[in-house]
């Protein structure tokens, strides 16, 4: 009997340390929920996977940097996959853009020239007006330089023509400024050469300048003129930059190669370059991070992503997108950026946006870099190769 009696006894507790311990256990689940509850606050990221969750994207990386391992081999590089129900779109060549912007480019700047023709068509211009006509090529960011230029050849052949000859007056006034946009300036891209592998350009700038939407403008451009692109996401600071960028490559079937989010910039830049010299593409345009030119740092940064792609291949063109609204202090930040890497042609977006188109003299005076696409809207199309003669003709506007 006492046998039983501890038989049973030894059952029971053996139970009891059961219990107790699935008790324990599902604790401590509880308490893993409740840590994680509070832990949000503090911004860890404590979450248990439930069964209906979607299995988590993979993350795009771009593997460690093989620079001594430049053989290219070829790869048959896929287009970009348009969103479901889309197709590609076939952008308008590049030819001519720049007419086509003309009225965009004449109302931003309208103040400008009809303000000029106005002065310059009165009967007897006195010396109240010549400093009227400086002001006005002032204020719109012409610079103290060009501005002189101007108005010593417009005294000089303003004596030659009857005032009053509208039309005459418009066509000195359109000569003189086509003369200070520098008219021989080289402004060709490197993409517009045939080279045995891809031209790549490097785009660069300071926070919001329009870069990422520069790059996917240019792509349009060049799918337009049928050429084939690759982008390279090389701003890894934000993964919404690499996302905008391959949303404009996908609308017109081009490829992007991007990184982690935090990744090395320049190891994204490399990859991109590789890629496309294997797949053979006309041209590869990578974007880069925007960088307040005040942070030298960010600036060593930018000088090692060209480094790196130059194990790969010469960088062809590198391309400072500067913001014409924020005007004079666009050439401050030029000048940085011209000394960590060696730009070779400006951007200047958001013309359509400011008053100050004189801005496109003073960058070119000051950095003797030429100002090669012009920025004029938000739209897909709305960048266009710089043209002295019809910027000139459109800063005047038709007349008065
Ligand atoms: N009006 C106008 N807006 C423009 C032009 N170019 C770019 N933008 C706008 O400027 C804003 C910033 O453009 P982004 O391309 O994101 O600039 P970003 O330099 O890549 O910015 P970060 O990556 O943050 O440095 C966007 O809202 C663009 O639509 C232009 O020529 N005209």
């Amino acid at each position: 009997m006492e046998f039983v009696i501890i038989a049973v006894a030894i059952v029971v507790v053996a139970l009891l340390a059961v219990v107790g311990l699935l008790v324990g256990r599902g604790r401590r689940t509880t308490r893993l929920d409740d840590d994680a509850a509070q832990s949000l606050g503090r911004g860890t990221t404590l979450t248990r996977p439930t069964d209906d969750a979607p299995p988590a994207a993979p993350p795009l990386t771009v593997p460690p940097l093989g620079t001594e391992d430049v053989a290219v081999p070829p790869v048959d590089l896929p287009p970009a996959q348009p969103e479901p129900g889309l197709v590609f779109e076939t952008p308008p060549p590049s030819a001519g853009r720049l007419v086509r912007l003309r009225s965009r480019l004449a109302r931003s700047q309208s103040s400008l020239g009809r303000g000029l023709l106005t002065v310059l068509s009165r009967e007897k211009l006195t010396e109240d007006d010549w400093e009227e006509i400086e002001e006005t090529l002032l204020a719109a960011d012409v610079g103290v330089a060009a501005t002189t230029q101007i108005v010593q050849r417009l005294r000089t052949q303003s004596l030659v023509l009857a005032t009053g000859d509208g039309p005459a007056l418009r066509e000195l006034l359109v000569t003189e400024l086509t003369a200070v946009l520098g008219p021989d300036l080289d402004r060709s891209l490197a993409t517009d050469h045939d080279l045995d592998r891809p031209a790549v350009v490097l785009v660069v700038g300071v926070n919001g300048a329009g870069k990422t939407t520069t790059c996917g403008k240019i792509a349009r451009v060049l799918v337009g003129d049928g050429r084939s692109v690759l982008l390279g996401a090389a701003d890894t600071f934000r993964a919404a930059a690499a996302d905008q960028l391959e949303t404009w490559g996908e609308r017109v079937g081009v490829p992007t190669v991007r990184g982690a989010e935090g990744g090395d910039p320049a190891s994204v830049a490399f990859e991109a370059v590789k890629t496309g010299r294997a797949a053979g593409v006309d041209a590869v345009l990578v974007d880069t991070a925007g960088r307040l030119h005040t942070k030298s740092g960010l600036m060593d940064e930018l000088g090692k992503v060209k480094r790196v792609v130059e194990k790969q291949s010469p960088v062809d063109e590198v391309l400072l997108v500067l913001d014409a609204t924020t005007g004079q202090n666009g050439v401050v930040q030029a000048r940085v950026f011209t000394e960590a890497v060696a730009v070779t042609g400006v951007v200047l977006t958001k013309l359509d946006g400011t008053a100050k188109g004189g801005i496109v003299v003073s960058v070119q005076r000051e950095l003797g870099i030429p100002v090669k696409l012009v920025g004029l809207g938000e739209g897909a199309d709305d960048l266009a190769p710089f043209e002295p003669r019809a910027f000139a003709e459109a800063l005047v506007g038709p007349g008065v």
